[in-house]
């Protein structure tokens, strides 16, 4: 089983979160506040009230766990498209694999991921929804004081389970929707190079880029219903489970709640993917 595929996925994965980040806690606060006007609203406010590190809340642990959540996705992405055509990524640009082996690899690299991730994004989504400040004499005491606190009271309150709260709707949310990520990479490359040869750096940057965008898109209306689900619990329980917080979002807000933090998802989801590709492809080129 090529290694290369997975170290790959764990560095290009870490270069675009952090390039991410802060537009990745505002789509969260839109998404789970309702006290926000807009984005613009909610970036002046989270500048003026928690200052530049306000963006950055909730970093360390995606930080730390992108090595295992990006490297199962691009690594089993690739390892499931070997089984299913029996060819390497290099031997993949002379004989492209069609869209339907593309699909269910990633489908499959979503569907496991997803597993992966939910801990550490339970973590990242209750650590950005903090309001307060930084610590200053007097002020009053955000309810985690940083991801191993926020992980060990959840373990307390709720036990193990409580850990994968929202897990079901990020799978639903990933499982799809990383299939499209992969299909619109590899389509695009596809469309943009000659036969036979790899796609250039343009090339990579632009279908990564589009990548991103049409999984997010087709991502948010799950994303909304994952964050809110995850912030569930926190004092007292409100959703049943993914259809009653699906319902009950819709009754309160119309259907538009199922588009909140579109524009933000989108305008994150170009440079983040397309830095993450690049760098993707570069490190399997130079390893050979
Ligand atoms: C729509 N979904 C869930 C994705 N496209 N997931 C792949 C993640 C890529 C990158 N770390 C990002 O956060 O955009």
């Amino acid at each position: 089983m090529p290694v290369e595929e997975f170290v790959a996925g764990w560095i290009s994965g870490a270069v675009g979160l952090v390039l991410g980040h802060p537009f990745d806690t505002v789509k969260v606060r839109l998404q789970t506040q309702t006290t926000y006007r807009g984005i613009a609203d909610c970036m002046v406010r989270i500048y003026r009230h928690e200052s530049l590190l306000g963006f950055f809340k909730g970093m360390s642990f995606p930080i730390a766990s992108i090595a295992v959540v990006n490297s199962v996705l691009f690594g089993v992405y690739s390892n499931a498209l070997l089984l299913l055509t029996a060819t390497s990524h290099q031997e993949r640009r002379a004989q492209p694999p069609s869209y339907m082996h593309i699909f269910l690899a990633g489908c499959t690299g979503g569907f496991l991921q997803a597993y992966f991730l939910a801990p550490f994004d339970l973590i990242k989504v209750r650590l950005q929804n903090q309001t307060e400040p930084r610590a200053q004499p007097g002020s009053p005491q955000p309810r985690y004081h940083g991801p191993m606190h926020c992980a060990a009271s959840i373990f307390q309150e709720e036990g193990p389970r409580g850990l994968f709260r929202g897990a079901w709707a990020l799978t639903l949310r990933d499982t799809p929707t990383l299939g499209i990520y992969f299909i619109t990479y590899e389509g695009l490359c596809h469309q943009y190079t000659p036969e036979g040869q790899n796609p250039s750096s343009a090339t990579v940057l632009v279908a990564g880029g589009f990548a991103g965008i049409a999984s997010w898109v087709t991502a948010t209306p799950l994303d909304v219903i994952k964050s809110r689900m995850q912030m569930d619990g926190l004092r007292r329980k409100v959703y049943r489970g993914v259809l009653d917080c699906m319902v009950s979002s819709v009754r309160q807000e119309g259907l538009g709640v199922f588009f909140r933090g579109l524009t933000i998802n989108s305008a994150r989801a170009f440079p983040v993917n397309a830095v993450t590709f690049l760098s993707y492809e570069y490190l399997l080129r130079w390893w050979g």
